[in-house]
């Protein structure tokens, strides 16, 4: 189904909104776009993953988002109210746990929750019973009653969701989650997304730059480059999009000249090159290993190695913008994470 035109009924029938929709949305800063024109349609309950690199405009359009910075051109809607003129009633929609968080450290994490539901209104019950439910989320034990400054990263991120959880909100906004968070935190925050998801039917619109966790939490993927919106669909569809396998090797010397001789083979459906990393995209892997290893030797370029796989996200960004998404830290970190990205 084409989340653009329709969504699922819902079990009584009838229609469902989209949670979220953006139309030619924009935002200047200065003379640079930093966000040129995203198109955006994601319908009640979906876990939407917004991926790019630093400075691609994933914080600045889930700001516009939230209604929390003027868009510069177009219009968007979530949960049915439009930014610009109801940002209210998007505020009370919605729930934001964003990069900077508003975690005072002099107070404790009981009385972050406190505040937070008497700025939604919710009254003292209403609020220990939240409290409550969102324990599990919070997993702080005793130190819930004390000072946020003596919390962990992982502590202030849990506590930083469960103040954005408090009201229940239908959507929610998740500007890059798990940065700098340690790999079990980042994989039970992403467990908690998933339950929050399945059980209370939340719309997630999640930014990162972690190809492994678009993978793993997105149900549909939004790739964004310079403000633009490159590629939209699930993780798989977009790497079947690609080609089936990917023969990538390490040269000494001269890749794109190397590329060249591999541009010209029947089994290799595209080439991209990336510093002394040649990718060929190959309808099948194992019969395209041998011709693509003859054509480098006969560009006589040194192979340092020439590995088969399937493609990631990585190898999608790559192919619809030239560059690698995930740098060596990213790499780096994902390996510490569990593992190479997929
Ligand atoms: N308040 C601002 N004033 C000027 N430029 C800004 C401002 N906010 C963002 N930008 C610029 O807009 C571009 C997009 O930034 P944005 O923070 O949206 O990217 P991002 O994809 O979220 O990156 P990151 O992962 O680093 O947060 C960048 O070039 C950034 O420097």
């Amino acid at each position: 189904m084409d989340p653009r035109t329709a969504v699922s009924p819902p079990p009584g029938g009838g229609l469902v909104a989209p949670a979220i929709t953006a139309s030619g949305l924009r935002r200047r800063f200065g003379s640079r776009w930093a966000v040129d024109g995203v198109d955006l349609c994601v319908p009640t309950g979906e876990i939407y993953g917004f991926l790019g690199p630093n400075g691609a405009g994933k914080s600045t359009t889930v700001r516009m988002l939230c209604a929390l910075l003027t868009p510069s051109g177009g219009s968007a809607t979530v949960a049915g109210h439009d930014v610009a003129s109801d940002p209210v009633g998007v505020h009370l929609a919605i729930g934001a746990a964003l990069q900077a968080t508003a975690i005072d450290d002099k107070q404790t994490g009981l009385e972050h929750l406190e505040l937070q539901g008497r700025l939604y209104g919710l009254r003292g019950p209403e609020i220990r019973r939240r409290i409550a439910e969102l324990e599990n989320l919070i997993e702080l034990g005793d130190a819930v009653k004390r000072p946020a400054g003596t919390y962990s990263g992982g502590m202030k991120r849990r506590l930083d969701l469960a103040l954005a959880l408090i009201h229940n909100p239908g959507v929610l906004f998740l500007d890059e989650p798990t940065t700098g968070l340690d790999p079990v935190s980042r994989f039970a925050l992403w467990d908690e997304v998933r339950r929050l998801n399945r059980e209370s039917g939340t719309t997630v619109f999640l930014t990162t730059q972690y190809l492994e966790e678009a993978d793993e939490l997105a149900e549909r993927v939004g790739i964004i480059s310079d403000g633009k919106l490159v590629a939209e669909d699930t993780p798989d569809a977009l790497k079947r999009r690609i080609g089936a396998d990917m023969v990538v090797a390490h040269v000494d010397g001269d890749a794109e000249s190397a590329a060249v001789g591999l541009r010209a083979l029947p089994e290799v459906e595209g080439v991209d090159v990336v510093g002394s990393e040649i990718t060929a995209r190959v309808g099948d892997g194992p019969t395209a290993v041998t011709p693509v290893a003859v054509a480098l030797a006969n560009a006589g370029v040194p192979v340092q190695s020439l590995t088969l796989r399937r493609p990631t996200l990585d190898d999608v960004f790559l192919s619809v913008t030239g560059q690698r998404l995930a740098g060596d830290q990213a790499h780096a970190e994902l390996a510490t994470a569990g593992g190479a990205p997929r």
